[in-house]
């Protein structure tokens, strides 16, 4: 029987087997409305009701082909939304089948949805909408059963005046009539999409805006707003590299098309895996390649994570700490070890800093936290990305390398594709696996994991992987010189301190990133070896978003008040989390930064995804 405290359904009675959605886009009103439609089963005897998870949403009617059905929203869990209890007014036994359909409008406060203004845009003369299901947003875009356990093939006719998209096939378009928008001069079209393959509600996924589509790859389409168009064909140009080498490392790639979205830049992350078309935020567009890595992580999802799928938000690092492992198996074979092992010990310590800002003992740096009453947003950090990557890296480790663990890899996209699995399901079959094909010496080596601690203790790894830092090396030595200038006399000078240009000149965008955070680790510098660092490296002029994020905050820890209109420029005009998050807290802890931050939020807070608003609200402290 399927787990979930995140939802509010009756998972244990009913299963959706697939969904169509007939949707009509309205810009004018901002507003989704029409109808879903439930194919429902039976799992239990005697069932009467289907509860289902529903957030702001405006339910009109409940039927099925033959009658209406009386229904009742049940009073609103602040967390988890208003269960959407339907009266069958009959009792179906296991196996039966039934159709829903539920007439149905989003309204302002549906947090999967984010409406843009034109001016909002890259392009400004078109509205934009786009949604972002998971965790658990997808019930504030459709009453579904809203949990990973629960996998279905879904339909849906989007009629809109702008080009539609979604996460599944695009089967036909059919022109309607002209809009009549007066910002819209465009013909209103119903857009047909099908995801053939079973998914969780949480990977349903539409954009609408202007949107143009160029061909990458034999399999794979880039759309985005044409302004960026040229740009993003280019920065993506390795996708079909990176689906061959998973698809060398673990199975076919079952999806049929791979595409890629370039969102806004107020897209609240690095990228989404939604299955056939993959979200992707506007600041990997680094000009340079250096940021595709999210690319190949969200192609890895295509196994782990879409195919192989966790069976509750408890158990997310199914998702992904093996989507990390597997990225770094594709960047690994692509470009060579050092730079996966490069890409570990970055990861290493994004897995620290969450540590340390939920603090060394919180329930939410367990491998498997509790959720029971819990906002899955609340408990999102790097901590089962990079602790789930940690003891898979152990594990191969520790299991004899490569050569037994890639093998179980495949078995285990093999033997769970198509289902939602938990840690139980994973480690009975990680057992198994090695028992039948290496013997009971394998099985000894399993016994010695500490998997307590791995898997419900806090805070960091218990046993610690060493990697190679052949990349990492050039940066650490750089900043120990950097501390070690400290005692230099006032002025601070590049004659005095031996500093130039050429100290980075060699180094790839990722190793400048690293050594700023190894700057970042020491005591604060002063603000006269900040100005040096910046005229010998240029560093505020830097366009690459992670480079940024990392000299911002190295400026910020420091007090450094000349950066804090860049901070507030980056912030105010880039959603993605990972970047405005850390920013806007830092801004907020730095020397008369508070106000600054929560008026910048404050002023740009329609510029955020919902879901970011939200979290960055929390963050600063104006709401709980
Ligand atoms: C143990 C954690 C428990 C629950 C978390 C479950 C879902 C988290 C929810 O907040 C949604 C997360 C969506 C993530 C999408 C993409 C990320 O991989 C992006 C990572 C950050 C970035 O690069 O911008
Ligand atoms: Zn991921």
């Amino acid at each position: 029987m399927p787990y979930d405290p995140t939802s509010q359904s009756n998972l244990n009675e009913i299963k959706t087997n697939h969904i169509h959605l007939d949707l009509t886009v309205d810009f004018n009103t901002k507003v989704l409305s029409g109808n879903a439609e439930l194919d429902i089963e039976a799992i239990a005897d005697q069932v009467s009701y289907i509860v289902l998870d529903t957030s702001h949403i405006d339910i009109r009617s409940v039927s099925t082909a033959e009658k209406m059905l009386n229904f009742e929203l049940g009073s609103r869990n602040e967390k988890y939304g208003s269960a959407l209890i339907i009266n069958l007014g009959k009792a179906l036994e296991k196996g039966n089948k039934t159709k829903v359909i539920i007439e149905y409008a989003t309204t302002q406060y549906c947090s999967a949805c984010q409406w843009l203004e034109p001016s909002q845009t890259v392009g400004k003369k078109y509205p934009y909408l786009f949604t972002q299901c998971q965790a658990i947003h997808a019930r504030s875009l459709l009453p579904c059963q809203d949990s990973p356990s629960i996998k279905l093939t879904y339909s849906a006719n989007i009629t809109t005046p702008l080009r539609a998209v979604m996460s599944a096939v695009l089967i036909g378009e059919e022109k309607c009539h002209q809009s009549e928008s007066s910002t819209i001069a465009a013909a209103i079209t119903t857009y047909k999409f099908e995801q053939k393959q079973r998914i969780p509600s949480y990977l349903i996924a539409l954009a609408v805006g202007n949107l143009e589509g160029r061909e990458i790859g034999p399999r794979s389409m880039v759309w985005t707003e044409p302004e960026v168009l040229e740009a993003a064909a280019w920065e993506f140009i390795d996708t079909e590299e990176f689906i061959r080498t998973g698809e060398t490392l673990l199975t076919p790639y079952s999806w049929g098309r791979y595409d890629l979205l370039v969102l806004p830049a107020s897209f609240p992350y690095g990228g989404m895996e939604n299955p056939c078309l993959t979200f992707v935020t506007p600041s990997l567009l680094a000009g340079d390649r250096s940021l595709v890595d999210v690319v190949a992580h969200e192609i890895a999802h295509s196994w782990t994570g879409n195919l192989v799928t966790t069976e509750n938000w408890e158990h997310f690092w199914l998702n992904e700490g093996f989507t990390v492992f597997v990225e770094r198996k594709i960047i690994g074979r692509m470009k060579g070890k050092e730079h996966s092992e490069f890409s570990a010990i970055l990861g290493h310590k994004a897995l620290q800093e969450s540590v340390e800002l939920y603090g060394s003992s919180h329930p939410f740096t367990a491998l498997c936290p509790c959720l029971r009453g819990e906002d899955p947003d609340d408990a999102f950090s790097r901590v089962p990305y990079e602790k789930g990557f940690n003891l898979l890296y152990y594990l191969e480790k520790h299991l004899g390398g490569p050569e037994v663990f890639e093998p179980y890899l495949r078995a285990h996209v093999r033997q769970f594709a198509g289902q939602s699995i938990n840690t139980n399901d994973w480690k009975a079959f990680l057992y198994s696996f090695m028992e039948g094909n290496f013997g009971q010496e394998k099985v000894d080596l399993l016994n010695k994991v500490n998997w307590d601690a791995w898997l419900s203790g806090t805070g960091m790894p218990p046993d610690d992987n060493m990697f190679d830092d052949t990349l990492a090396r050039a940066c650490t030595s750089l900043s120990k010189k950097w501390d070690e200038s400290r005692h230099v006399a006032q002025p601070v000078t590049a004659e005095k301190t031996g500093f130039s240009p050429v100290d980075i000149k060699t180094f790839s965008s990722t190793q400048t990133v690293v050594f700023l955070e190894k700057v970042g680790e020491l005591e604060p510098l002063s603000h006269e070896h900040l100005d040096l660092m910046d005229r010998l490296y240029q560093l505020t002029l830097v366009k690459n978003s992670e480079i940024r994020l990392r000299w911002h905050l190295l400026c910020l820890k420091a007090n450094y008040k000349k950066i804090y209109p860049e901070v507030v420029q980056f912030a105010s005009t880039m959603g993605r989390m990972k970047f405005a998050r850390p920013l806007l807290r830092s801004l907020h802890r730095a020397k008369d930064g508070a106000e600054l931050a929560r008026e910048t939020f404050l002023k740009h807070k329609s510029f955020y995804h919902p879901i970011a608003a939200t979290m960055i609200a929390k963050d600063l402290g104006l709401t709980k």
